[in-house]
């Protein structure tokens, strides 16, 4: 039964009870009507006991659709609540990689270049020993609103934990994710975050890996390349991109 409603889905399972039920009520009356001459039923019960379910049913149905309406919108609510990180509102990590890998298979088939970002605050230790665990914080939001302000609406953003963010950015090539992580660059540059009396200025270190996936890449397969890029520009002294080549 349960499985019938989630497959009728739950306002037409009301739509279609309420047309049973009025039906029924039609077809009870006229049985009754025709029945009637031996019962000694009145014609006047007989009209309401029609019409007090014909007018029941629907309002009572209507009652029920807006319940449902509600009960759907709180559950459209409750997904993307549970799809993001509560510090940053990016995807938290498990959602981004479901989306990036319906992302992915997609341009497999559409034989389109992704690009796949990683990225990690520079020294982010240092940010928290010297002003707090709170303007860390501060920092995590300031750089997810960063991104979100460089990027466009269909890139996905995600936080796969601590400072460590990834992006999936469809039909597009290194050298347009290059130009991102430049920009990226820039507004960090031009930012300064006030936290108590002091201001704080911090870097990030990024990894990019573009390409028109093949059956085998997965967004795992291509997160872990952008991770080398990512360690390579650690290793050059941070603060700077680098293209993974294969
Ligand atoms: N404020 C804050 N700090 C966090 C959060 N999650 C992780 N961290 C901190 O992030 C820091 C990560 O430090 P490391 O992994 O040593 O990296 P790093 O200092 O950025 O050094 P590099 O990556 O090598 O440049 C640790 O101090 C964590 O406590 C968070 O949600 N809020």
């Amino acid at each position: 039964m349960r499985q019938t409603i989630q497959n009728l889905g739950r306002l037409n399972t009301v739509i279609l009870i309420t047309a049973i039920s009025a039906f029924t009520s039609v077809l009870i009356t006229f049985l009754a009507f025709y029945l009637r001459q031996n019962s000694g039923i009145t014609s006047i019960a007989l009209f309401l006991a029609t019409l007090i379910p014909l007018t029941v049913t629907p309002l009572v149905s209507w009652h029920l659709i807006g319940l449902l309406m509600n009960i759907d919108k709180l559950e459209k609510e409750m997904r993307l609540l549970a799809s993001l990180d509560p510090l940053t509102d990016v995807l938290n990590r498990r959602a981004f990689f479901q989306d990036a890998a319906q992302h992915i298979h997609r341009a497999e088939q559409e034989r389109r270049v992704v690009s796949v970002i990683a990225l990690d605050l520079d020294r982010f230790k240092v940010v928290n020993d010297r002003y707090g665990h709170s303007a860390g914080d501060l920092v995590l939001r300031h750089f997810a609103a960063t991104i979100k302000a460089n990027c466009r609406t269909t890139d996905l953003i995600g936080r796969l934990g601590g400072e460590e963010f990834a992006l999936l950015l469809p039909n597009t090539s290194a050298a347009a994710a290059y130009a991102l992580a430049q920009r990226l660059y820039l507004t960090l540059r031009q930012s300064v975050i006030r936290h108590e009396h002091s201001k704080i200025g911090y870097t990030v270190s990024v990894g990019v890996i573009s390409l028109v996936p093949r059956e085998a890449d997965t967004i795992e397969t291509l997160l872990n390349k952008a991770d080398r890029s990512l360690y390579l520009a650690k290793e050059t002294g941070r603060n700077c991109t680098v293209v993974f080549d294969g």
